[in-house]
């Protein structure tokens, strides 16, 4: 044992006690009259990052209860709010909209994005809102979404077809990667016109690269959070992102190359896909908004990331919960064999006509928002629920915690969609005590596209089989840490076809 180890610990308290003892006369001897939002007892360089386990969300709402619906976090050294009431979600989406509707960027977002060159974290300004133009007029408008339902078909009897084929085997499946070939493939079809061949990698990288894009932009590190540390890459988090990025810019540029072929050689697809919309705007010099290169590059890597894994962690969730009450998943099934019956394959057609199907899907939405903290950042200094709130303090929308707050549910905890039934509760950001799909300008722009994903997966599990396994009486609840609240065990079951897959496989 060194002759410092003997000493580390007593040194340790007496530094934080002399930093505490410091801050507190500095602050009155600075008279620092601002009525900042309550917070928890910090401690020096790390502030709150001991208090965040085991994810930060659960901890938010923990704290929320004693220190009331706005509370005053410190990550290292960088402030954060986080809001877990429907009435502040409010004040900061929809009151001061305007101020709260930039993105915090660690330097994961920057280096990923080309330098925030993209969509999703762009900042809010022209760049955003000529990127928004396009999306809502040209990528996933409604028309656009209906042309391509008939990949979106072929997608889910794959799905239904791969998982008879593990019901005639009798072999478990891992739900979650399933689903995430299904909506990968989907969104890849959206943005490319085709699937990627599983044959030779391609579908495997995207999903690889989807899932390792996600991992790094909610991971936390050090080095962003801690001034300290800023110089340092002491989780080896800078080479990583370096890596993705230079891995998933290969691949993209190859596909634009790709596209660029077919387009030169005049093989313009009868139905025009995601990239081919975006390379016409690029092309054309007098285009209300130009596109560079990089842009293309980074808009479609966004709708690869956030279209794969919200959808397909919110099915995964739903299905957890149909197995934990059979209950709901009787009534489920009674209601699609009364509308669909039972020789033909449920389609999106038939999820108007489904109200308990969309009932369940909110429910989980409630209860396990893949987007559990809506991230934005302030431009300017705003008083906000009485408190003051400085420009550059990033703020969280705790959806999670608002979706479980007694005051607006019954018995919160419960899984209950029938609580929906009767309740005109949309998911399109009017209602602050359930935002899904967060709300206001920066809401999700892929609403209906994701509404559509998440209902016909869950239908055709739902009518084409039986889920309860005799090993699996109880399904474990937990989460993960992670961008999109995984779940802390994967979903492993073997389906047991219930309908003749024959029959409805040729519908
Ligand atoms: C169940 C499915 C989904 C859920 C629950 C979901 C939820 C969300 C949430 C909460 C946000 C942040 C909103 C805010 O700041 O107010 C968001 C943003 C976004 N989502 Fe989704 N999403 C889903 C599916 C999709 C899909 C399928 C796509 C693409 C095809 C997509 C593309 C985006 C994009 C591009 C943004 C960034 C918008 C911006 O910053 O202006 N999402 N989503």
């Amino acid at each position: 044992m060194s002759v410092f180890e003997g000493y580390f610990f007593p040194f340790t308290i007496c530094l934080i006690s002399t930093i505490i003892i410091i801050r507190t006369l500095f602050k009155s001897t600075t008279g620092d009259k601002s009525n900042h939002p309550p917070s928890p007892f910090s401690l020096p360089i790390i502030g709150h990052l001991h208090l965040l386990a085991p994810t930060p969300h659960q901890a938010f709402h923990r704290f929320s209860k004693r220190y009331g619906p706005v509370i005053q976090f410190r990550m290292g050294s960088e402030p954060s709010v986080v809001a877990c009431s429907a009435e502040t979600a409010k004040e900061f989406l929809k009151t001061y909209e305007n101020v709260y509707s930039d993105r915090p960027q660690n330097s994961a977002v920057v280096y990923i994005t080309y330098g925030s060159q993209d969509f999703a974290f762009a900042p809010f300004g022209a760049h955003w809102k000529g990127l928004k133009k396009i999306v809502m007029s040209q990528l996933l408008n409604g028309a656009q979404t209906d042309l391509l339902l008939p990949d979106r078909r072929d997608e889910i009897k794959r799905f239904v077809k791969s998982l008879s084929e593990s019901a005639k085997n009798g072999k478990p499946v891992s739900l979650i990667s399933e689903l995430v070939k299904v909506t990968n493939n989907l969104i890849t079809r959206t943005v490319l016109g085709q699937r990627c061949s599983e044959k030779d990698g391609d579908a495997d990288d995207i999903r690889r690269l989807v899932f390792e894009i996600n991992e790094v932009i909610g991971t936390f590190n050090l080095s962003d959070n801690i001034s300290l540390f800023k110089r340092l890459d002491l989780q080896g988090f800078g080479k990583r992102v370096k890596d993705i990025h230079a891995r998933f810019d290969v691949l993209i540029e190859r596909i634009i190359d790709e596209h660029e072929e077919a387009r030169k050689q005049g093989k313009q697809p009868e139905r025009k896909d995601l990239l081919n919309i975006l390379l016409d705007i690029q092309e054309d010099e007098g285009a209300e908004m130009q596109l560079s290169r990089i842009n293309v590059k980074a808009f479609v890597m966004n709708i690869f990331v956030a279209g794969t894994d919200n959808s397909a962690n919110t099915t995964e969730w739903a299905l957890a919960e149909l197995i934990n009450h059979p209950k709901v998943l009787k009534k489920a099934r009674e209601e699609i064999d009364h509308v669909v019956g039972k020789n033909r394959l449920l389609v999106e057609s038939d999820i108007p006509n489904l109200p308990y199907l969309q009932a369940i899907m909110k429910e989980t939405l409630r209860l396990h928002p893949p987007v559990p903290l809506i991230p934005r950042k302030s431009t300017e200094d705003r008083i906000v629920a009485g408190y003051d709130i400085p420009a550059k303090t990033t703020v969280f929308i705790n959806v999670w915690s608002i979706g479980r707050d007694p005051n607006y549910w019954e018995n919160p905890l419960e899984f209950r969609p029938e609580r929906f039934l009767d309740n005109p509760l949309d998911v399109r950001g009017q209602h602050y005590e359930f935002l899904p799909f967060g709300s206001g300008r920066r809401m999700c722009p892929a609403i209906s596209l994701g509404l559509q994903m998440v209902h016909s997966m869950l239908g055709v599990m739902i009518q084409c089989f039986d889920w309860k396994d005799e090993n699996l009486t109880s399904v474990n609840m937990g989460e993960a840490l992670g961008f999109n609240l995984p779940r802390s065990s994967p979903l492993i079951c073997v389906p047991v076809a219930r309908l003749d897959p024959t029959i409805l496989l040729s519908t």
